[in-house]
């Protein structure tokens, strides 16, 4: 028997150490971006428990994502009077529910329907798993954040270390069209995109990226590959024509900054990240997406923006009027009441 117990300790020394496992809710698990989240999540060594959650079609989502020979336990929450359950415990929500934008729309002209859908989740959020962490996907992001977070806030259980507005599609973007330019794996790109999410609000700082850009690049052609992340929702909506807006790119990205999440609430130390979160980074701009250190609580450190050449600082000075009329728009939303909730439905 010692010399069991012997084999054993030695043996438990050998194993890796096994990651810490989380409840994961998925808010609009049966939409574009949903479908392929819930696919992805379904792989994540950190997911003990996914919980997806939509309005329509999760029982078929479920079942067949449940599938997957992968340790995640799977269950499927189908309409208003299930949310208790799907949010019961949760670590992670991460909520892509609400209508896309079809060709010719601005994110904001999606406010009036998803402002309603947002703050409905939140007060799930609120009176069901109040100290999980949150990553909205639903646009107009700008406004959505201050949205949850009002409600959170009036709920008296907002932690804004805890609120993300999720903005690693811009990143992802970014390193992606870098790694085309300069001819390295996209893995190996660096490049902080900060702001927000919409238009001139998304700040791709170019002269941060490693590696760098190439020096032969003139001033236009660097004006041209900031405007085409500024955009890139836009070629995908177009793309689409009529059928939505980006959806695979998206569950990939909401899935990178899900696992960052995932690792720093299970203790691995310091993870780097870029989110749209409150923030007093930049005056007069309650809510900004910066660098981020993220930690077992959540947010530990907003990081400086670093160094801006001319081209970033007049786009830094341009975005910030349409950042805080968007913020405003969404505090208003909430500070007038139920009406403006059943208005906008
Ligand atoms: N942050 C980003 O970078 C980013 C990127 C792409 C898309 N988006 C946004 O994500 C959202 C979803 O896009 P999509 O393409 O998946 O749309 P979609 O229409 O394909 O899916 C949305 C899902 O939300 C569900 N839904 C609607 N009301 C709900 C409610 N009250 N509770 C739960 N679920 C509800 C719908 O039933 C649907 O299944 C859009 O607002 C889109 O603009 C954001
Ligand atoms: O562009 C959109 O409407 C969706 C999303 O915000 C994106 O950036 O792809």
């Amino acid at each position: 028997m010692a010399a069991l117990n012997r084999i054993q300790k030695i043996a438990s020394h050998l194993d890796p150490p096994k990651p810490h496992k989380f409840k994961v809710a998925v808010l609009g698990a049966a939409g574009g971006i949903g479908q392929p989240l819930s696919m992805l999540l379904k792989m994540s060594p950190y997911i003990s428990e996914l919980s997806l959650y939509d309005v329509m079609n999760t029982p078929g989502v479920a079942a067949d994502v449940s599938h997957m020979s992968t340790a995640a336990r799977v269950k499927g929450y189908l309409g208003a009077d299930q949310l208790p359950a799907a949010l019961a415990g949760a670590n992670l929500v991460i909520i892509p529910a609400g209508v896309p934008r079809k060709p010719g729309m601005t994110r904001d002209d999606l406010f009036n329907i998803n402002a309603g859908i947002v703050r409905t989740l939140a007060e799930g959020v609120a009176a069901h798993c109040p100290t999980a962490w949150v990553a909205i996907i639903s646009n107009p992001v700008n406004s959505t954040v201050p949205i949850f977070a009002e409600v959170l806030q009036r709920a008296g259980v907002l932690d804004p270390k805890r609120l993300f507005g999720v903005t690693t599609l811009d990143v992802v973007r970014a390193e992606a069209f870098i790694s085309e330019i300069v001819g390295a794996d996209p893995r190996d790109v660096s490049v902080p995109v900060v702001g927000g999410h919409a238009g001139v609000t998304i700040l791709p700082l170019l002269s941060q990226a490693r590696p760098s850009l190439p020096a032969s690049m003139t001033a236009e052609q660097r004006k041209a590959l900031m405007t085409r992340i500024q955009d890139a929702g836009t070629e995908v909506v177009q793309a689409k024509a009529g059928a939505g807006s980006a959806t695979l790119s998206m569950a990939y990205a909401a899935a990178r900054f899900a696992d960052s999440c995932l690792r720093a609430m299970g203790g691995e130390g310091a993870v780097a990240e870029y989110a749209y979160v409150r923030s007093s980074a930049v005056e007069g701009l309650p809510y900004f997406s910066s660098p981020l250190r993220l930690g077992r609580a959540g947010v530990e450190d907003i990081l400086p923006l670093g160094p801006m050449d001319a081209m970033e600082s007049e786009n830094f000075e341009a975005m910030k009027a349409e950042l805080l009329g968007s913020i405003r728009k969404g505090e208003e939303f909430v500070a007038k009441g139920p009406a403006a909730a059943a208005a906008a439905k």
